[in-house]
C-alpha cells in the first residue's frame, strides 16, 4: 500500500505514512477525491490536488508541463474558478481541481468522455437543492461497549480480537473459574476459543469462534453509530439519486426505511412496541399510585352513600375481638371494595397499556379488603422487572435486526454518496457549458473515433493551429450577454495589429482560454473550434514599462530558452503581448522579428500582439503573417472595432484615423500627414 503511494512523484515517505492513515487513500488517489486526501494528517487541500493530479499524470505518462508560464497558470485558475463557483458541494468543488490542462491524448480523451455525459445532465433545482445536504460520509471514533466482553485463552487470537473489535475489552482466561468470573461482570460473553464449547457456566455465555468475522454481530453499535452519524447525507444522496434519476447502487426504499428507524445517538426508533415497554417502564410508579386513588375515591364514595347498619351485639363483638374496620369493611362492603380494586387494576393495565404483565399487574392490588387500598410493592417490583427485562431484550433485537439490516448497505454507502458528489462536479460542467455557451472543440491529433466525425468544423489548414468561430471570453471585464463573438484563425506564427483598446490582449486571452480548455478536455465558450493538441502553452502578458538592462537580459534569456530550450518534439503555442514594452522600439522590433524567426522554424504556432506588426515584418527575413483588428470608424471620438482580427491585414492604428478623420475636411496639412501614414 505504502509502497503504491510512494511511486506517485511528490509523494515521499512521510505524505505516504500521512496518506497511508487515511483508511482509503488508494481509492480517493484513483478517483481524484481530493477532500478525501486533504483529510490526511498535514496535507492542505492545495497538496492534496496537486497529489491526485500527479497520481493522474503518471497513469497517462503526462510531463504535467502544459501550462509554462504565470499568465497560463492565471487563465487555468480563471477557468477553475468559474467551475467551482457552479458546484454545490465543497467536495465537488475539491474534485474539481482534478481537471488540468493536459498534454496526454489518453487523459484528454478520458476527461471529454465524461464531459459527454455531463453535458447530457440536467440542472433540475430538485437536484441542486437534494445536493447541499450531501457530504462525504463521517467515520465516527470507536464506540465503546461496556457490557459485553470478547474471551480467549490464545496470545495470537487475543491480539487478532483487539485489532478486529477494539470496541469490546478483550480479556484472557485460563479456566471456567476465570470466565465463571467474567459471566458475572458482563451482561454478555463471548467466547473465541472452541474449546469452552459445553461449558456450563452461569450467565449469557457464547462460544462463537467465527465472531471475529462478523464483528458487526458482536458489535452492532458500529454499524449504527455509522450510520446515525451519516444519516443526513445518505437521506441527501438518496433524494440526489432519485431527483436525477441515477442509477442506484442499492435499492434505496428498504435503505430509506431502516434510516428513518435509527435514532441521532444510534439506537433504533420508531418500534411500536419498545416504546410501549420504555413508557411502561417510566411510568409504572406514577401508574400504580394514581390507579390506588382511583380505587380510594371509589371506595370513599361508596362509604359515603350508604348507611351501614350494625346490630349492637355485632359491635360489640367487633369491638372486644379487638377488630379493626377492615374486617367491618368484608363484611359490610365487599362489593364495593371488589369494585374499587377492579377500578384500580383496570386503571393500571389501560395506562401502561400491558398486555403479557397483565396478571403480575392484577395481583398488584390485594383481595383482602384495607382502606385505603394499597399496592403490594413486592409485586410491583416484579412487575418492573418483568418490564424492563422485556424492553431491553427486545431494543438488543432490534438493534441487532437494524444493525444487521444497515450492514448490508454499507459499502453502497459509500457508492450513493460518491456518485451524488460526482453528479455535483458532472452538473458544474453542464452549468458552465450553458453560461457561456460553450461546445466541445475539436482536436487534432487526437485520433480516435469519437474525433473521426466532429462538431462544424472551422476551416483551419490542415497544419495545426487554433481556429476559434464566434468565441465569447468569460474573463472579460463586460458582463458576458456584451461580449462580441470573435472569429480568429491562426497557424503558424502571426502578428496581431489593430487600435487603442480593440481587443488584442482580449483575443489572446481567448485563444489561451479555449486551448488550456480544450487540453481540460472541456467544452469551450465558442460556436465552434478547432485545436491542435499542443504540449506546452507559453503566454507572457504585458510587462509594465521599459525593463532595466538587468530585467531586459533575464527575459531575453526567457524567450531564447523557449526558441532553444523547450524540447524539439514538444508542440508549443506561444502567445505574447506587446512583447516592445520592455526596451525601445527599433531593438524590440529586431528582437521580435528573430524570435518569430526561431518559432517558425521549429514549426510552432504563435501570436505576438504588437504596435510595431509593419516594422517586425520589415526587418523579418521571412514572411510573417500580419492580422488586424479593425477599427469600422469613429463615432463621437469613439472607436467602433471588429473585434474580430482581419487575416493579412495591418489594422490602421488610431492616431492615423483621427488624421484620416480631419483630412476629410480638405485641410491640405492633414492630407499630407496621411500620406505619411500610407507610405
Ligand atoms: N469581444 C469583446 N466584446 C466586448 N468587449 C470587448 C471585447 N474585446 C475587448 N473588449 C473591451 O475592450 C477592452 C480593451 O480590450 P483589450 O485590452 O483586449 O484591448 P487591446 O487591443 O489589447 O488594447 P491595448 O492596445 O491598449 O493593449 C476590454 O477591456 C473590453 O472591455
Amino acid at each position: 500500500m505504502t509502497m503504491e503511494l510512494e511511486s506517485v512523484p511528490g509523494v515521499g515517505a512521510k505524505t505516504a505514512e500521512a496518506l497511508g492513515s487515511l483508511d482509503d487513500a488508494e481509492r480517493a488517489l484513483t478517483e481524484g477525491d481530493v477532500a478525501t486526501l486533504a483529510r490526511a494528517p498535514g496535507i492542505s487541500e492545495g497538496r492534496a490536488a496537486r497529489i491526485a493530479r500527479a497520481a493522474i499524470q503518471t497513469r497517462h505518462d503526462d510531463h504535467g508541463d502544459f501550462l509554462a508560464t504565470d499568465r497560463t497558470r492565471e487563465i487555468y485558475r480563471e477557468i477553475l474558478g468559474h467551475l467551482q463557483d457552479r458546484t454545490v458541494t465543497d467536495d465537488a468543488a475539491a474534485r474539481l481541481r482534478t481537471l488540468y490542462p493536459s498534454a496526454a491524448e489518453s487523459r484528454i480523451r478520458e476527461v471529454r468522455a465524461f464531459t459527454r455525459e455531463a453535458l447530457s445532465r440536467d440542472p433540475d433545482p430538485a437536484v441542486l437543492d437534494a445536493l447541499d445536504g450531501v457530504e462525504p460520509l463521517e467515520s465516527p471514533g470507536d464506540v465503546r461497549v461496556r457490557d459485553r466482553c470478547l474471551v480467549t485463552g490464545d496470545a495470537e487470537r487475543y491480539a487478532q480480537a483487539r485489532e478486529a473489535i477494539p470496541e469490546v475489552s478483550v480479556e484472557v482466561v485460563e479456566d471456567t473459574r476465570q470466565l465463571a468470573e467474567l459471566a458475572r461482570s458482563y451482561a454478555t460473553v463471548i467466547v473465541l476459543d472452541e474449546e469452552f464449547a459445553g461449558v456450563d457456566v452461569e450467565g449469557d455465555v457464547r462460544v462463537q469462534p467465527d465472531a471475529l468475522d462478523r464483528p458487526e454481530a458482536v458489535v452492532p453499535e458500529r454499524t449504527l453509530s455509522f450510520f446515525a452519524a451519516n444519516r443526513e447525507p445518505l437521506q441527501a444522496a438518496i433524494a440526489v439519486h432519485r431527483a436525477a434519476d441515477l442509477e442506484p447502487p442499492c435499492e434505496l426504499e428498504p435503505l430509506e426505511s431502516a434510516l428513518a428507524m435509527l435514532d441521532e445517538d444510534g439506537t433504533p426508533r420508531g418500534d411500536g412496541e419498545l416504546d410501549r415497554l420504555a413508557t411502561a417502564v417510566d411510568d409504572l410508579d406514577a401508574a400504580v399510585s394514581t390507579a390506588e386513588s382511583v380505587a380510594n375515591d371509589h371506595l370513599r364514595e361508596a362509604i359515603e352513600e350508604r348507611d351501614v347498619t350494625i346490630e349492637g351485639t355485632d359491635l360489640l363483638s367487633l369491638v372486644e375481638r379487638g377488630a379493626g374496620v377492615d374486617s367491618l369493611l368484608s363484611r359490610e362492603l365487599a362489593d364495593e371494595y371488589d369494585a374499587a380494586v377492579a377500578a384500580a387494576r383496570e386503571h393500571l393495565i389501560d395506562a401502561l397499556e400491558l398486555t403479557d404483565t397483565e396478571s403480575i399487574a392484577r395481583r398488584a392490588f390485594p383481595d383482602e379488603p384495607t382502606y385505603p387500598v394499597e399496592h403490594t410493592e413486592e409485586v410491583v417490583s416484579r412487575l418492573r422487572e418483568e418490564l424492563t427485562t422485556a424492553r431491553d431484550r427486545r431494543a438488543t433485537r432490534l438493534k441487532r435486526e437494524l444493525a444487521s439490516d444497515l450492514a448490508a448497505f454499507r459499502s453502497a454507502a459509500d457508492d450513493l454518496v460518491d456518485a451524488a458528489l460526482d453528479l455535483d462536479v458532472e452538473l458544474a460542467v453542464a452549468r458552465f457549458a450553458d453560461d457561456f455557451d460553450c461546445t466541445l472543440p475539436a482536436i487534432d491529433a487526437l485520433d480516435t473515433p469519437e474525433n473521426a466525425s466532429p462538431p462544424p468544423e472551422p476551416d483551419v489548414p490542415g497544419d495545426g493551429g487554433v481556429a476559434i468561430e464566434g468565441g465569447r471570453s468569460p474573463l472579460l471585464d463586460v458582463p458576458f450577454e456584451a461580449v462580441e463573438p470573435v472569429d480568429y484563425h491562426v497557424s503558424g506564427v502571426a502578428l496581431l495589429s489593430g487600435v487603442n483598446s480593440g481587443g488584442k490582449t482580449s483575443t489572446l486571452d481567448l485563444i489561451a482560454l479555449v486551448v488550456v480548455l480544450a487540453h481540460m478536455g472541456l467544452p469551450v465558450p465558442a460556436e465552434a473550434a478547432r485545436v491542435t493538441r499542443i504540449d506546452e502553452l507559453h503566454y507572457y502578458a504585458k510587462t509594465q514599462g521599459t525593463l532595466d538592462a538587468g530585467a531586459f537580459e533575464s527575459t531575453l534569456r526567457e524567450f531564447g530558452d523557449l526558441v532553444t530550450g523547450v524540447a524539439e518534439d514538444r508542440e508549443t503555442l506561444v502567445l505574447v503581448d506587446e512583447l516592445e514594452s520592455i526596451t525601445e522600439p527599433g531593438a524590440s522590433a529586431n528582437i521580435m522579428a528573430g524570435i518569430l524567426e526561431a518559432l517558425s522554424a521549429r514549426g510552432a504556432t504563435a501570436v505576438f500582439v504588437s504596435h510595431l506588426a509593419g516594422e517586425i515584418r520589415d526587418v523579418a527575413s521571412i514572411d510573417i503573417a500580419v492580422d488586424g483588428i479593425e477599427a469600422i470608424g469613429l463615432d463621437d471620438g469613439e472607436l467602433l472595432v471588429d473585434r474580430s482580427p482581419v487575416k493579412g491585414t495591418l489594422a490602421r492604428s488610431t492616431p492615423e484615423l483621427i488624421v484620416e478623420k480631419l483630412a476629410a475636411d480638405g485641410d491640405g496639412f492633414y492630407e499630407r500627414l496621411l500620406e505619411k501614414f500610407e507610405d
